[in-house]
């Protein structure tokens, strides 16, 4: 009989997508047993949001946290904290982390570097400077180094397997030459709903409160429309396929928001005043409607000349990425062995329980390393 396996797991982040990730992992615990030969003991040992943390001696049930949440008195950890206290957990510890903070992205190599694995959707790591992504993946034992497994699959396209799929290509030698599509689920949704393929559609200001209120933004949804989460995600890939690009910010990327809008200091205070705005999208959408043609958010980085873009683009109507429905992806990988016929995935792009599908599978991933 193989030894039993005790993980330790830290949550940070219980909004949209960690929500849907703690309905999951609580049926995971015999989802394992059932698919493993060796017996697993899963036990959440931290939860914590923005402002409140509860911690765990031993596993609890999962079912109680939003009230025990509520009630708790402890504030969260610092990120150095938090390294320190999973490093000393019983088991081998695993940090979810399902927030958008930078700081906690930024401290992943201390994480790493102290024996904890992460399994995360938020993008900042992997998307801030080369610097940093060099850190971790020097760090992380399925990197160059002995510390703790990373994995990001719901960091693009959420749960899609554009990750794996990018990296399966990568390491069995096919040379990349071109990814593009559509890579944001509230900029797919914004303009399928905005202006369908079968003509009317609703007002485009109306239609990012409606994204939003899905679950599919970021928590500021002006880090949607101004391009910058399609580009993060961008970079991500362009460095799985070997550039070196700096940041999301060292190539073009079109903005969405209005220019009178940039400086307003809160995202309920530009939702209030995006309406004055619709007029301009509406002549956008015109435009396009002359040519028999709609407007789409879409991006591409040519991995031969090193390059990428992210912007708004007139597509003909029966175009697969005009035909897109409700919050989905298309991403298409030119390849060497694909040549002319990418490899395509489609699906959707955003949404809570979708995302934390792809964060469980990654969990899963790194217990079963973590023999
Ligand atoms: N929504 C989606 O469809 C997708 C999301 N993602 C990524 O998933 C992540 C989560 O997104 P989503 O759930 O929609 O966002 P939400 O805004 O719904 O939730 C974020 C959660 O993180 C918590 N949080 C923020 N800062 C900290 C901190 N310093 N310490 C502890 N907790 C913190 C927030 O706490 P509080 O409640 O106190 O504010 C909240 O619970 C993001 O990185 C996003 O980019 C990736 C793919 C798709
Ligand atoms: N806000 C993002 C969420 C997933 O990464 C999107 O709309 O795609
Ligand atoms: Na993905």
């Amino acid at each position: 009989m193989p030894a039993p396996r005790q993980i330790s797991i830290a949550v940070i982040g219980a909004g949209g997508v960690g929500k849907c990730f703690l309905s999951q992992l609580s049926q995971l615990a015999s989802t394992l047993s059932r698919s493993s030969s060796i017996p697993t003991y899963l036990s959440l040992i931290l939860l914590s949001t923005s402002k409140k943390s509860v911690h765990y001696a031993d596993y609890k049930a999962i079912s109680d946290w939003q009230s025990e949440l509520q009630s708790s008195s402890s504030s969260p950890l610092s990120p150095k904290d938090l390294a320190d206290y999973l490093s000393k957990a019983p088991g081998k510890p695993i940090l979810v982390d399902n927030t958008s903070n930078q700081s906690i992205a930024d401290s992943y190599p201390i994480f790493l570097e102290n024996g904890v694995s992460i399994v995360t959707p938020n993008k900042k790591a992997f998307s801030s400077t080369y610097k940093l992504w060099t850190q971790i993946f020097a760090a992380a034992a399925n990197g160059t180094g002995t510390g703790g497994y990373i994995f990001h699959e719901s960091s693009v396209g959420a749960g899609l397997p554009v990750i794996s799929t990018l990296k399966d290509l990568v390491e069995t030698g096919d040379e990349i030459r071109r990814i593009e599509g559509v890579f944001s689920g509230t900029m797919s949704f914004l303009f399928n709903s905005f202006q369908p393929t079968s003509g009317g559609g609703g007002k485009f200001s109306a239609e990012v409160k409606t994204a939003k209120e899905k679950g599919f933004t970021e928590p500021d949804p002006r880090d949607d429309l101004n391009g910058l989460d399609v580009a993060r995600k961008l970079t991500i890939l362009a460095r799985l396929a070997g550039l070196k690009i700096d940041s999301p910010t060292s190539f073009p990327v079109q903005s969405l928001i209005p220019k009178e809008l940039e400086n307003v200091g809160s995202g309920d205070e530009f939702l209030e005043r995006l309406p004055e705005f619709d007029d301009r999208m509406e002549e956008l959408k015109q435009g396009a409607e002359k040519e028999g043609k709609v407007v789409r958010f879409v991006g591409a980085v040519d991995v031969v000349k090193g390059e990428a873009k992210v912007g708004l683009e007139k597509f003909d109507k029966s175009h697969p990425i005009a035909a897109l429905k409700g919050s989905d992806n298309i991403i298409a990988f030119y390849t060497k062995r694909y040549g002319d016929n990418p490899l395509i995935i489609q699906g959707a792009g955003a949404g809570g329980e979708v995302t934390a599908m792809g964060v469980t599978a990654d969990l899963v991933k790194v217990i079963r390393l973590l023999q």
